[in-house]
């Protein structure tokens, strides 16, 4: 099997999962797999298309300049010029996007700070951190609607060949060194973030209900 093929096999299972998820509400999502390296080519998900559904017109290859390599009635991501910072700048193999509730909620709610912090939780180990006391900080960048300056603002942030950053209110992007990293980096993220949410919640219920008690 050629590589673009496998590649194609590769991102399909992890669109059917994320999908299983419902992480690509309102056609929002994509996601891209290197193929090559020098010349710079990877394959990323059609623009505009409901990501649940599974066709043979779901992926296209494209160029370091997220150009399509070959004649293609397929229009690239809107966002693949995010994908090409990442590959240009770290060893990644795959990166993934997507929009759920919960990471836009956390965008907002530390978008101000620009970025949130997560230290003493076990799913930071996802990051291979491995020390006790590992501080996970995850970037929150401003979502400018110029997807030039939207990428190049994210590129700012791909210091090593793994890593996520948030979107304010639009989503989150990921990126490993294979697709089995980047999805585990994604899942452990949208963990931390539900947690997050989780414990805010839980907080104002326990503090409303020994206020009431004080009544
Ligand atoms: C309706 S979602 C708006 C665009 C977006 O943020 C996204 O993730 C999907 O865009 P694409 O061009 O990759 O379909
Ligand atoms: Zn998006």
């Amino acid at each position: 099997m050629s590589v673009v093929l496998t590649r194609v096999h590769e991102l399909a299972e992890i669109k059917e999962e994320l999908a299983a998820r419902d992480w690509f509400m309102g056609t929002s999502g994509n996601l891209a797999i290197k193929v090559q390296d020098s010349p710079l080519q990877f394959l990323v998900t059609a623009s505009g298309k409901d990501k649940r559904k599974k066709t043979k017109e779901d992926f296209l290859l494209v160029d370091g300049e997220g150009n399509p390599v070959g004649a293609t009635q397929l229009k690239p991501s809107a966002e693949t010029l995010l994908h090409c910072e990442i590959y240009k700048r770290s060893k990644a193999g795959c990166s993934l996007h997507v929009h759920t509730v919960a990471n836009n909620v956390i965008s907002e709610l530390y978008g101000e700070a620009g970025k949130i912090v997560f230290q003493g939780q076990e799913l930071i180990k996802a990051f291979d951190r491995w020390e006790e006391d590992a501080e996970l900080q995850i970037p929150i960048i401003y979502n400018y609607a110029h997807i030039p300056t939207l990428a190049s603002t994210l590129g700012d942030f791909v210091k090593e060949d793994k890593g996520a950053v948030l979107i304010r209110n639009h989503g989150i992007t990921v990126w490993g060194k294979d697709s089995f990293e980047a999805k585990k980096i994604l899942e452990a993220c949208e963990f931390l973030f539900q947690y997050q949410l989780a414990l805010i919640q839980a907080k104002a219920g326990l503090l409303a209900s020994t206020g009431a008690l004080n009544n």
